[in-house]
């Protein structure tokens, strides 16, 4: 049946979690991997053992490595690659598409190179003809907790109230808790951004600092994520919500998150080549922070987290003098510059 039909591409830890939800849901699944081995495993294991070890697939998950395969009669596209193969999956999928769909995308990254949002990147190699509505799924989520049926509250958003409502009633369901949200710039700019501030926590882990400092680089670099975001037209209340404020806590605070875990080898002293090898699977806050530090200098935003964790990164500055020069910054009001830019986005709205 063409409407019960859904291509999930991307066989990672989230296409395959989201592809369980979607299951539960009692529809189809065509789960795209661009490795034949893999599609293979869980096409005929029902598994996918590197990205959810222990979890098994339901019947109505098909693996398959060939992209017309994947999106024959499928109703709506749900593309979970990382960020910077984006491109150049849409560019691909665009060759094989012969009707109109719905595309919803839960990466949290921004493209490098250009440092647009993966909607931008869609919508630009995506004829208008052949999609349907552009949402962004989001929300703190880790794919582990999702395959366990634990419960959890993501964002849909998309200026189309329409196509948010359709990706809302395709993943709610009473474990996974979906919201609609119009403001898909803050949406994706809060996931992409909070895996930056993730790296951060990581790295205070490892240098042994304690909760008081992680409250602070949670609480300062929302404010500059926020800073940044409206900067870029999102509506400052987003950053408070399940995509800003909520991504924030699960990432900063969980084993499970990828981001904190490289941010942890970094903070122990390992170099970010090795840290990167070892981890095998995306770590979207690496390449974010290079996309975030040329935004702000770009647009001249004040954001010296994100600064401090680009040189840890990029410039073989040490976590703890990244930590020390950060405390050692002037004396500041804490409200007064957050007032100051949500004054000028309601004085753009009127
Ligand atoms: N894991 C999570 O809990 C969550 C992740 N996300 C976001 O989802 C996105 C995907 O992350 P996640 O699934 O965790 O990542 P993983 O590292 O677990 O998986 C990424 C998948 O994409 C594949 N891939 C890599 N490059 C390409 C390419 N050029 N073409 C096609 N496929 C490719 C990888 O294949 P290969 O095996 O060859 O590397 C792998 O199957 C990220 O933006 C992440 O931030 C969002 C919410 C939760
Ligand atoms: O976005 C996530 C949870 O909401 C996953 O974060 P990591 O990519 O750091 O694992």
């Amino acid at each position: 049946m063409m409407d019960k039909k859904i291509a999930v591409i991307g066989a990672g830890s989230w296409g395959t979690a989201l592809s369980m939800v979607l299951s539960d849901n009692g529809y189809n699944v065509s789960l795209w991997s661009h490795r034949k081995l893999q599609a293979e495993e869980i096409q005929n294991q029902h598994t996918n053992e590197k990205y959810l070890p222990g979890v098994v697939l339901s019947n109505l998950i098909k693996g398959t490595d060939r992209l017309d395969e994947a999106l024959k009669d499928a109703s709506a596209l749900l593309l979970v690659v990382p960020a910077k193969a984006m491109r150049d999956v849409l560019k691909q999928i665009r060759t094989k598409l012969n009707h109109p769909l719905l595309f919803i995308h839960g990466v949290k990254g921004i493209e490098p190179g250009s440092f647009k949002r993966m909607s931008e990147v869609i919508m630009e190699e995506i004829p208008e003809s052949l999609r349907s509505g552009v949402v962004v799924l989001s929300g703190p989520s880790h794919a582990e907790e999702v395959s366990l049926r634990h419960p959890t509250t993501v964002a849909v958003a998309s200026p189309n109230s329409q196509a948010a409502k359709t990706a809302q009633d395709l993943f709610f369901n009473h474990y996974f808790r979906v919201y609609t949200n119009e403001d898909m710039i803050g949406v994706e700019i809060g996931g992409a951004l909070k895996n930056i501030i993730a790296l951060g926590a990581g790295m205070l882990d490892g240098l042994g600092y304690g909760d008081n400092a992680k409250a602070a680089l949670i609480t300062r670099g929302l404010a500059e994520i926020s800073r940044l975001g409206t900067k870029l037209g999102a509506y400052p209340l987003t950053f408070i919500g399940l995509t800003g404020m909520g991504d924030l806590i699960v990432t900063c605070t969980s084993v499970h998150s990828r981001n904190w875990r490289a941010g942890n080898m970094l903070g122990k002293g390992q170099k970010l080549d090795e840290v990167l090898k070892s981890m095998g699977m995306v770590v979207e806050g690496v390449r974010t922070a290079e996309a975030a530090h040329a935004l702000a200098e770009g647009l001249n935003i004040e954001m010296p987290i994100t600064t401090a964790i680009y040189q840890v990164l990029f410039e073989g500055k040490h976590p703890k003098t990244a930590v020390d020069e950060l405390m050692d910054r002037d004396k500041k009001d804490e409200i007064a510059p957050l007032t100051h830019s949500l004054n000028e986005r309601m004085e753009q709205k009127h």
